[in-house]
């Protein structure tokens, strides 16, 4: 099989690296610089400082070479661009290549997850989201992890499966996209709250309490659109909690953690060069709320944060004032 994966940032090449030690694979850079850094020196001193890549795996800036000769498509594009990519990629994508996202996020203005938008730019194209604890660093290091690889046609989910396995990368096979995709996308923003109390110097009841209140979240909005609860208890909701909440590698937590330490978030944004999903999606998610009727009152706090509305302290008394406490879940 030959695989292409669309985006050289830190979970693209991450994949494509992995990938590329059992099937052909090709990486897409946006810069030249790093596509040919990939291809001749075998590292993305950017985004994957000092991990050494597979020799196998090659890159380019052609998104044409890159797509044309694909049996499975990769997309790890954060959400803010995922559309422009792959509309501009799709004319050269072959018939019903499936095409895995990697992105955990959603569409701004049509709040779209992201197997829709591949739905609508590549009908006909099997769809899906892998997604769980991956943090890139870990995995380019060799530990072990495991991920969850969400489509709805069996057959599908087998061969990209095998694709996608490695030594140390177990793949899990679920049909439920939904409650995969929100999961991921919710996670982040819950993140950005642990990393808040984590900067304002709270104890391990707090973390606890930010993590499981998170995944009632996560759940409850999920469920109302469609998903299985079980998914949400599993590696792509509370699995990937544990890991991005706890996890200093986490962006989203680092985001968080800088904001509760007192940092402004124009500041801390402006010095990171690579993306933190949670940022974007808090106010989408809210969007998602009201339309389907749930509350989310961790994310609703996050949102003040992040449009300036509220300090993280007020929105840390936010959540512990009284009020929440018949929330469901
Ligand atoms: N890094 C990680 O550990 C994991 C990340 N993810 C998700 O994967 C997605 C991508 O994340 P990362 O690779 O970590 O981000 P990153 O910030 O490390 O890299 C993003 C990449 O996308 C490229 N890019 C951005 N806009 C582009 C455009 N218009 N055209 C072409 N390329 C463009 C950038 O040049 C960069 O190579 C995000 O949704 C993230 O939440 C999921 C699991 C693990
Ligand atoms: O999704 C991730 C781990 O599963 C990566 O999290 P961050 O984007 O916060 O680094």
């Amino acid at each position: 099989m030959n695989v292409t994966v669309l985006g050289s940032g830190s979970w693209g090449t991450t994949m494509a690296s992995l990938a590329a030690t059992r099937n052909p694979t090709l990486l897409w850079a946006r810069r030249a610089e790093t596509a040919d850094e990939v291809t001749t020196r075998h590292t993305n001193e950017r985004y994957l400082p000092g991990f050494p890549l597979s020799r196998q795996l090659r890159a380019t800036v052609d998104l044409d070479e890159a797509c044309a000769g694909a049996d499975v498509l990769v997309v790890a594009v954060p959400s803010a661009n995922f559309r422009a990519v792959l509309a501009e990629a799709a004319p050269s994508v072959r018939p019903w290549v499936p095409v895995v996202s990697l992105t955990k996020g959603l569409e701004r203005g049509s709040l779209l997850r992201m197997t829709q938008v591949v739905e609508e730019l590549l009908p006909g194209h099997p769809a899906a989201a892998l997604t769980g604890p991956n943090l890139a660093r870990e995995i380019m290091a060799g530990q072990a992890a495991a991920s969850v690889l969400a489509t709805k046609d069996p057959g599908v989910a087998a061969a990209l499966q095998a694709v996608l396995t490695h030594r140390m990368f177990r793949v899990y096979r679920n049909h439920d996209v939904i409650g995969c995709e929100v999961g991921g996308a919710l996670k982040n923003v819950i993140a950005i709250a642990a990393g808040i109390a984590e900067g304002l110097g709270v104890g391990d009841n707090t973390r606890a309490a930010v993590i499981t209140r998170g995944l009632a979240e996560l759940t409850r909005l999920g469920v109302a659109m469609g998903a299985q609860p079980q998914t949400l208890a599993g590696l792509a909701g509370m699995g990937d909690l544990i890991a991005t909440c706890m996890s200093p590698l986490s962006r989203n937590r680092s985001v968080g953690e800088q904001l509760g330490r007192g940092r402004n978030l124009p500041d801390i944004l402006a010095e990171m060069h690579m993306v933190a999903e949670g940022v974007g999606t808090a106010g989408l998610v809210l969007e998602l709320a009201d339309r389907w009727g749930v509350e989310l009152p961790i994310c609703r706090e996050i949102d003040r944060v992040v449009r300036g509305d509220a300090s993280p302290l007020e929105a840390y008394r936010g959540l512990v004032a009284p009020g929440h406490e018949a929330d469901p879940g």
